[in-house]
């Protein structure tokens, strides 16, 4: 079967004043309908870059997608036009991002805002959006809807304003939804009940999820496929009991050393000496060889490609590049 979304060699770049910043290097993956594929790796590993390339958000004159393809169902998103874009943006693929009081407009009541789809994307009228809204918001465990309806988003919690925000995103029913640290900035119970929510909602529509984090607990407590990424490339890639039972990149081995869990930084578990390097003066190379334990010549001048390596996992390291494991 087809996959839903076909990511093939994606890259995003960035003008700055110091120069060009490759965000995202030649990044390909796939989504299976009903999957949550989780991306992780440290802060500026290209995660959210990702995400924002296959949202169309990344825009001239700051930086641009400088390659590859976007598939969605039969179609490259990267080649629509932008009214194409924003439809397919609005109805079939939605995103929540980590501070939901920066989607929400702040002098707009919650209700007017869940019923903004339901009437632009749906063509409702005005009461059955509302009467859908109020539907949404129980649907997403509020108690009371018609005075959250009522309600500005500096009256919310976090938590509360993170369910308004699936509500919306799950609102037009999408194929995919798009999740950028949703649980970031929420203590860990509230955390491990928004994702209790994305979980049940994943199932009951058959909606895929890509899912964004810095956080091997919540890929572990989410994920069916996990892309691990370093400096703008994914090194490694494979299903999430695979990965976790048996990774085989020394960065991914470094980070699954102890035990995730849910709240904890990759920043705070990783402990190998020395810095993710700049994306200024990335030479060609193991971008990882720096921090690695099995640094051999090759890895300080040529790049490794990812590659299977039998158990259905993909990595990119000179470790495995022969038929022979060297580890
Ligand atoms: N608007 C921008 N202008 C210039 N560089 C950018 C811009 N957005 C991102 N970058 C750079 O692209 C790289 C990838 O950033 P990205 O935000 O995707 O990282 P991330 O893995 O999502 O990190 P975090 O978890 O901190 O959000 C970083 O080097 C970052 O500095």
């Amino acid at each position: 079967m087809e996959p839903l979304m076909n990511i093939d060699r994606l890259s995003t770049v960035f003008f700055t004043e110091d120069g060009k910043v490759t965000a995202v290097d030649e990044v390909s993956f796939s989504i299976r309908e009903g999957e949550t594929v989780c991306i992780v790796g440290e802060s500026g590993c290209g995660k959210s870059v990702t995400a924002m390339s296959v949202m169309g958000l990344v825009e001239e004159p700051g930086g641009k997608v400088a390659g590859g393809s976007i598939n969605f169902r039969g179609e490259d998103l990267l080649r629509l036009d932008k009214n194409t874009l924003r439809s397919i943006r609005g109805n079939e693929i939605a995103m929540i991002f980590q501070e939901p009081m920066s989607s929400l407009n702040p002098v707009m009541k919650i209700g007017e805002q869940i019923m903004e789809p339901l009437t632009v994307h749906l063509r409702m009228n005005k009461k059955q959006a509302r009467a859908q809204a109020i539907e949404l918001i129980t649907q997403v465990g509020i108690s009371r809807p018609e005075q959250i309806m009522d309600s500005y988003p500096h009256e919310l919690s976090g938590g509360m304003l993170q369910r308004i925000m699936i509500a919306i995103a799950i609102s037009c029913g999408p194929k995919l939804l798009i999740a950028d640290e949703p649980t970031t900035a929420l203590d860990v119970t509230i955390q491990a009940q928004i994702l209790d929510l994305l979980r049940g909602f994943k199932e009951d529509s058959g909606m895929s999820i890509l899912l964004i984090t810095h956080d091997l607990g919540v890929v572990a407590e989410m994920a069916d496929y996990v892309i691990v990424m370093y400096s703008g490339q994914i090194v490694e890639e494979g299903g999430v009991v695979e990965l976790f039972q048996n990774p085989k990149h020394p960065y991914t081995r470094g980070l699954l050393k102890s035990k995730p869990v849910m709240g904890q930084r990759l920043e705070e578990l990783y402990s190998i000496p020395g810095q993710v390097p700049s994306p200024l003066a990335l030479e060609p190379s193991c971008y990882f060889h720096d921090r690695c334990g099995h640094c051999m010549d090759v890895c300080r001048t040529r790049q490794p490609q990812l590659q299977e390596t039998g158990s259905g996992q993909k990595v990119a390291c000179w470790l495995y590049e022969e038929a022979e494991v060297y580890v």
